[in-house]
């Protein structure tokens, strides 16, 4: 089953879309990472996705349930702007969602929060940290035994210690429980420690969806001599050049022609091109 699929989702702000005929079906027990640059739309689509806030146009559904404007049971969102009570400590901050969530585990949260080196139970959340908060945001959203977890940008905050405890945590739960996780980040290097599938938007329109390992043998880094680009046959992505040399990102590219060196990119490597062809695209739609 797909625990989270979207249908020519759009959402729109005025006159601006910030996210535009959205479609893809993410299935059940992926680790998704939802890359894109800066206002690509991925906090929009995880809060359409939470029920947060809904589509201009299109539907999302979780496990197969149309979502309408209030957040799944089955579903724990991460906010990027990681919304706790300040004045509470973390302990009765965590007897608060008992009382508030139907499906709840005070054991998974102090389990969690035990793994999570300094975070400390009796303060109060306003003095913590914004990677603290963060910890103990991450905690309360396991706390739901969620089976989607939508996660914006959980690593932003956080030292690089924090950071690997969060992945370990995350990938414990997806081994225990079978969990889909969907997470935004700009941590590259990170997301591919983790992650199982890709979904690329930019421009609130889904540029790259699948498997990570399908996608990156789709795609191949070509480098060869300036003068001889022409020679090179696939849908270029992207092309970094110094005087003598190119350094192409295909897609579906034929074999190499001679004097190119061609090999399959990695996670980063992929994502960094296709930032840089939408770099490329927004400045020169400025310059028209
Ligand atoms: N409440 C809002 N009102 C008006 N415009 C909004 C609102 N929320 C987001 N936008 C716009 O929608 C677009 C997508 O924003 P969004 O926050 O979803 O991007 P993002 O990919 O999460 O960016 P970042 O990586 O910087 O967090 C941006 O142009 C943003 O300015």
């Amino acid at each position: 089953m797909n625990s989270l699929t979207a249908t020519a989702v759009g959402k729109r702000y005025r006159a601006r879309w910030a996210v535009r005929d959205c479609g893809f079906a993410i299935p059940e027990g992926k680790v998704v990472a939802l890359v894109g640059p800066n206002g690509a739309g991925k906090s929009t689509l995880l809060r359409m996705a939470a029920g947060l806030s809904r589509p201009t146009t299109g539907e999302l559904k979780v496990f197969g349930t149309p979502v309408q404007g209030r957040i799944h049971p089955d579903v724990a969102f991460l906010a990027q702007e990681r919304p706790l009570y300040h004045d509470l400590t973390v302990r009765e901050l965590v007897r608060l969602c008992a009382a508030m969530n139907d499906r709840w585990s005070t054991e998974r949260v102090r389990e969690v929060l035990g793994l999570q080196a300094g975070v400390d139970h009796n303060a109060k959340v306003g003095s913590l940290s914004g990677g603290g908060r963060t910890q103990v945001a991450i905690a309360l959203a396991l706390g739901r035994l969620p089976r989607l977890l939508l996660l914006d940008e959980p690593l932003a905050d956080l030292d690089p210690l924090a950071r690997d405890e969060t992945l370990r945590i995350i990938m414990t739960e997806v081994a225990d429980r079978g969990t889909t996780v969907v997470m935004s980040s700009h941590l590259l290097s990170d997301l591919h420690e983790v992650c199982d599938h890709i979904l690329l938007i930019d421009e609130g329109r889904v540029q790259v969806d699948g498997d990570i390992q399908e996608v990156l043998a789709r795609h191949r880094i070509l480098v060869g001599p300036a003068a001889g680009e022409s020679t090179v046959e696939g849908t270029l992505i992207s092309a970094t050049r110094t005087e003598r040399q190119s350094t192409l990102l295909l897609r579906e590219a034929e074999p190499a022609p001679r004097g190119w060196a061609s090999t399959e990119p990695d996670l980063e490597s992929l994502v960094m091109g296709y930032l840089r062809a939408s770099r490329e695209r927004r400045n020169s739609a400025q310059h028209k």
